[in-house]
């Protein structure tokens, strides 16, 4: 592609050098520059693009995309005010606008996410459709499945996989919107058929000045959408997006529990073997059933049940697909085993998501409720004490441990986290070691006993400083059950 066909809607301060040249690559990291590459120069928060345009040049690359005035002869530099946001206009040129072709689904919320884009890929794949998916587990675009590094990628990739899906015949993407993603440009150019609001509760406030600021990250979902926006609106944050945006072209519809809703769930009945409620929508009613427990398992299925209602998918199907699901990796995951012991893997690693597990398992507990947890270093450092005092208070004994450190010390995050804990009561202990915890609490777990791994669900690693080892909460509990 022509230089000045990928430039095409940016706004340029300057140019210096030939626009009329061969593009083949774009990159926003120097690794990855190949022959004619335009290199995009980000001024991030550890690094800067810039400071790479030389070894960007060794790899071939021909033109820049920069924020500051660099002129080097033979080469072309684009200066633009801000490189972030104008890659995403970049990469949507190259990729020849793939969204405005693909039907995307956005999910964004602090909970919920991954669950509905799972549940939602299902149901759409029963009804004979190809399903991407974009998400904190994996990233699908039609033929090859792929690990991811984040929830949202970045523009340029973000782009690239959705050109591959309709490359490889996808008529939809269930994709999760993260909060940073919309502050970050990452889905700046990406047209939504539909967006979902699932919640918005305590998180990344390392990232977000405040929960105010992070509600407003969120919003910007609902003005990229062409077809329909839905919110759950017994959510205070979903509240006031829905009094913001009711009124745009893009027409709003509701879900809720407790508040008079478009999509609604009566008779609520939840158990070990999951949640039964009647559906009320606003043509038909019908009853539900669905293999995972919770509360928040009804708020999921009301939002996937609306996109799908959206999409005109028979409501045979969905029942069908939600009654047949066979939950997420990582939620709410049961690790069977022959100790009459409920051993549960849980991706719960905010307050909320702590809270509604630990009610949930408590509904059906009928003995002892042991969780081991800890929180992640590098990370919003207000979650700890109160994940902290929701793990003593709903638990009859409580493991605090390490999750992610990252950088950290991981005994200045559990210092934290026990500064939300009544030291007064003896039903906590620390084990620093994540597998060590594991340990201690399936061998003390005793017949009808919950035991709650809570944090890293699907992950199959632990980062310790910057390095990335195989762990596994799954294995390690199957390990120690199997020696029991
Ligand atoms: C705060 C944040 O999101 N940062 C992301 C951002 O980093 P950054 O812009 O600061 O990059 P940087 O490291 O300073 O580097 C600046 C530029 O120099 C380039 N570079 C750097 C080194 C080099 O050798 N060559 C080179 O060209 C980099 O590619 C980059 O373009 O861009 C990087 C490249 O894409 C991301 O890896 C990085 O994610 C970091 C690792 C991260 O932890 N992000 C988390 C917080 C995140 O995004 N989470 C959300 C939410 C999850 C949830 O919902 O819970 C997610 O969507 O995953
Ligand atoms: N609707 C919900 N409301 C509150 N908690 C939920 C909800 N759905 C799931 N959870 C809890 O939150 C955890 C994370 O769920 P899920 O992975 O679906 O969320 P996510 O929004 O994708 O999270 P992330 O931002 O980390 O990608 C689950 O393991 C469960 O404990
Ligand atoms: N998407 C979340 C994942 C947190 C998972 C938890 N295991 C941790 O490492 O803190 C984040 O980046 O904050
Ligand atoms: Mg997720």
């Amino acid at each position: 592609m022509k230089l000045h066909d990928l430039l095409k809607g940016l706004d340029i301060v300057s140019v210096t050098g030939d626009l009329n040249i061969d593009i083949t690559n774009i990159a926003y990291d120097s690794r990855k520059v190949e022959e004619n590459t335009l290199f995009i120069c980000i001024k991030g928060f550890n690094s800067d693009g810039h400071k790479y345009i030389e070894s960007a040049i060794k790899k071939g690359a021909k033109a820049f995309l920069v924020q500051e005035d660099i002129n080097i002869e033979g080469y072309t530099f684009i200066k633009v005010e801000d490189t972030r946001a104008s890659m995403a206009n970049v990469a949507d040129n190259f990729y020849n606008n793939p969204s405005k072709e693909l039907g995307v689904i956005g999910v964004t919320g602090t909970n919920g996410k991954t669950s509905i884009t799972t549940f939602l890929s299902e149901i759409l794949s029963l009804n004979n459709k190809k399903v991407g998916l974009v998400g904190t587990i994996k990233i699908f675009d039609g033929d090859k499945e792929v690990e991811s590094s984040s929830t949202t990628p970045e523009s340029i990739d973000l782009q690239k996989y959705f050109r591959n899906m309709l490359d490889n015949g996808c008529d939809y993407c269930a994709m999760e919107v993260s909060s940073h993603s919309l502050v970050l440009n990452r889905v700046d150019e990406t047209e939504f058929k539909l967006g979902i609001f699932t919640n918005l509760t305590p998180d990344h406030l390392d990232f977000h000045k405040d929960l105010e600021d992070y509600r407003n990250a969120k919003e910007k979902l609902f003005y990229k959408t062409t077809k329909a926006n839905i919110i759950n609106i017994d959510d205070e944050g979903g509240a006031k997006i829905y009094e913001n945006i009711k009124s745009l072209n893009t027409p709003c519809y509701t879900y809720g529990i407790d508040n008079k809703a478009d999509f609604m769930a009566k008779d609520i009945k939840i158990d070990a073997s999951g949640v039964s409620y009647t559906l009320v929508t606003p043509t038909y009613e019908e009853e539900m059933f669905v293999p995972v427990p919770g509360k928040f398992t009804v708020y999921n299925t009301l939002a996937v049940i609306a996109a799908c209602y959206m999409l005109n998918i028979p409501k045979e199907i969905v029942k069908e697909g939600l009654g047949k699901t066979k939950g997420v990796a990582g939620r709410f995951e049961t690790i069977t085993n022959d100790k009459g012991i409920s051993v549960i893997v849980d991706y719960a690693h905010t307050p909320d998501a702590l809270e509604n597990i630990l009610n949930t398992a408590k509904g059906f507990a009928k003995s002892n409720i042991i969780t081991v947890f800890g929180c992640g270093g590098d990370r919003d450092t207000t979650k700890r004490p109160l994940m902290g005092a929701i793990a003593q208070r709903l638990s009859d004994i409580c493991i605090v441990t390490s999750d992610n450190p990252r950088t950290e010390d991981p005994k200045l995050i559990i210092e934290d986290i026990l500064k939300g804990l009544d030291k007064n009561k003896e039903n906590y202990r620390v084990v620093v070691d994540r597998r060590e915890a594991i340990k201690e609490a399936i061998e003390m777990a005793q017949k009808d006993d919950i035991v709650i791994i809570a944090g890293k669900g699907h992950e199959n690693y632990q980062i310790l400083g910057k390095v990335k080892h195989h762990f596994d909460d799954k294995e390690i509990a199957l390990e120690f059950l199997n020696n029991k």
